[in-house]
C-alpha cells in the first residue's frame, strides 16, 4: 500500500468561506455551446436570448367551437326571438383559405380556425341551436369576443427566454410554437465523482464488520445531475494512493472536474490529500461547519474539488462552493439557492465562534419560520434527507433564540412539504 502521510498544520488559520467559493467558481470556465434537438433540452441552460422569427398566436382565430359573425348581424338576437342566418362556410382549424364573410351570413368554424377575414365575433355553439344549413342564433355578442388575435401572446422579434434560462417545459413549448427544432444550449459539465475510504463497501455488497456502505458517490452524483451535469460514478478508491492514481489518471481526459470525497482531513490514511498536495490542489480548512476540511485546484490540468467524507459535510459543501460552480459552467444565470429570512421555531441554536454553521431544517412556507432538524454532527445524514433548507449562521454570531430571524437557503419548494414538523403540524 502506498501511502504517504500529510502532517498536520496545526497553526493554519481557518480561511473565509468567501475565499474558498472564489477558488472554487475560478476553476471552471463555461462549457460550450452546441445546438440540440427540442427533447434534449429539458433542463438545461439557453445559450443566447431567443427572439421569435413569427408572431403567436401567427393569425386571428376563434376561441370557441361555434359560428363567427358580424356582431352587428345578431344585435338583437334573443332566446325567445333568435336571429338566424345561413351558413356559408364550414371552417374547421386548419383550413387556411376560407373566404370572406359577407354580412348577414355565418361561416361554422372551430377553435383555432382562422377567422374568416370580415367577422368580427364568433358566437359559442351552446349558444345557437348547432344548425349545419342555417344556424339560429340566440344571444348577442360584441366586436372581438371570443376571438384570439395575433400577436397578443408574443410579437415578432420579442425576447421569449434569455440566455442563461433553465430549459423548462414551459420553455420548450414556446420553442415549438415558434416554430424551433433545435435550441442553443451549453453541454452539461462532465464530473468524475469518487468516493475514498477502505471501510467503503457498494450497496447492495454484503457488510463485513468495521466497514460502512458508500453513500456519498450516489448522493453526490444526483446532485451534480441536478445542478446541470453529467455525473459519472467511478467504484470507491480504498485508501490508497496507488489506486486513487490508477483510477483517476486514465479518466482526467474526458471530465471537466473531478470531485472526490474524504481524505482530506488530518489522519493517518488521506489518500485524497496524500495523492493531490503539491500536485496543483491546495488543502485547507475552512471556517464553516459543517466542511472545514476542502481542497481545490487542477490535477495534470483537471478542474478539481476535494469534499470531506461524513456524508452531511460533504453535501453541505457540495451546496456552499461546487453547486453555484457548476451552473455557472453549465451557461446558468441564476447560481444561487433562493435565501429568505425565517423566524426560528424551536430550540435556541448554538453555533461554534469563528466558524459559519449550516444546519439543516424545515422552512414553513405558509408561516416563513424554520425548525432545526437533527444535531449538528455532519454523519446526521437523515435529517438532512428530511430537510428542505439550509439555516446558515454567521460566522461572528454564536447563539441564535428562537423567534429572531434567521437566513436560510431554500432547497426545495413548497411542493414537497408534506414531511411533519417535528410538533406534528
Ligand atoms: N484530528 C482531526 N480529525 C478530523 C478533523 C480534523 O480537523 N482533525 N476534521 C474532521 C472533520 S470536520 C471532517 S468533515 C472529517 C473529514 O474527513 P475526511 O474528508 O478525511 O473523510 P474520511 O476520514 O475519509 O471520512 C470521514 C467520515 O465520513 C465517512 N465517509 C467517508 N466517505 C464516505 C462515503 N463515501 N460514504 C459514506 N460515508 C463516508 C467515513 O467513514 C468517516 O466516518 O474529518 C474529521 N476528523
Ligand atoms: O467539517 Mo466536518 O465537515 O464538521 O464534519
Amino acid at each position: 500500500m502506498t501511502t504517504v502521510t500529510t502532517q498536520p498544520n496545526r497553526t493554519s488559520a481557518l480561511l473565509p468561506v468567501s475565499t474558498h467559493q472564489a477558488e472554487v467558481a475560478g476553476l471552471m470556465s463555461r462549457t460550450e455551446i452546441r445546438r440540440r434537438r427540442l427533447e434534449d433540452c429539458l433542463g438545461l441552460a439557453l445559450a443566447e436570448d431567443l427572439t421569435a422569427p413569427v408572431p403567436l398566436p401567427p393569425f386571428d382565430n376563434s376561441a370557441m367551437d361555434g359560428y363567427a359573425v358580424h356582431a352587428a348581424d345578431v344585435a338583437s338576437a334573443t332566446a325567445e326571438s333568435p336571429v338566424t342566418l345561413p351558413v356559408a362556410e364550414d371552417v374547421p382549424a386548419g383550413r387556411g383559405d376560407a373566404p370572406a364573410l359577407r354580412r348577414g351570413q355565418a361561416h361554422r368554424i372551430m377553435t383555432g380556425a382562422p377567422l374568416s377575414p370580415g367577422a368580427d365575433a364568433v358566437i359559442p355553439v351552446e349558444s345557437t341551436d348547432g344548425g349545419v344549413a342555417e344556424v339560429a342564433v340566440f344571444s348577442t355578442t360584441e366586436p372581438g369576443r371570443h376571438l384570439r388575435r395575433a400577436g397578443e401572446d408574443v410579437g415578432v422579434g420579442d425576447t421569449v427566454a434569455r440566455a442563461g434560462d433553465r430549459l423548462s417545459p414551459a420553455r420548450l413549448g414556446v420553442a415549438a410554437a415558434l416554430g424551433l427544432a433545435e435550441l442553443p444550449v451549453h453541454r452539461r459539465p462532465r464530473v468524475l465523482v469518487l468516493s475514498t475510504g477502505s471501510e467503503l463497501t457498494e450497496p447492495g455488497d454484503a457488510l463485513e464488520p468495521g466497514r460502512i456502505y458508500e453513500s456519498n458517490g450516489v448522493m453526490l452524483a444526483a446532485a451534480v445531475l441536478e445542478a446541470g451535469g453529467e455525473p459519472t460514478r467511478l467504484r470507491v478508491v480504498p485508501d490508497d494512493v496507488g489506486e486513487f492514481r490508477a483510477a483517476v489518471e486514465p479518466r482526467l481526459g474526458e471530465v471537466d472536474l473531478l470531485l472526490t470525497s474524504g481524505g482530506v482531513s488530518a489522519g493517518a490514511y488521506e489518500v485524497v490529500k496524500d495523492a493531490l498536495t503539491d500536485q496543483g490542489v491546495r488543502f485547507h480548512k475552512i471556517a464553516m461547519q459543517p466542511g472545514m476540511p476542502q481542497g481545490a485546484g487542477r490535477y495534470r490540468g483537471v478542474p478539481v474539488v476535494t469534499l470531506p467524507g461524513n456524508p452531511v459535510s460533504a453535501l453541505v459543501s457540495f451546496e456552499v462552493f461546487v453547486r453555484p460552480a457548476l451552473l455557472a459552467a453549465a451557461g446558468f444565470r441564476e447560481v444561487l439557492r433562493p435565501r429568505t429570512s425565517a423566524t426560528l421555531e424551536g430550540d435556541a441554536l448554538r453555533s461554534p465562534a469563528g466558524r459559519r454553521q449550516y444546519r439543516r431544517g424545515r422552512y414553513h412556507f405558509d408561516t416563513g419560520s424554520v425548525r432545526v432538524l437533527g444535531a449538528p454532527g455532519s454523519h446526521l445524514l437523515s435529517a438532512m434527507a428530511e430537510s428542505n433548507c439550509l439555516l446558515e449562521i454567521p460566522s461572528e454570531t454564536t447563539a441564535v433564540e428562537p423567534g429572531t430571524q434567521v437566513t436560510v437557503w431554500l432547497l426545495d419548494g413548497p411542493q414537497n412539504n408534506a414531511v411533519p414538523s417535528a410538533d406534528g403540524q
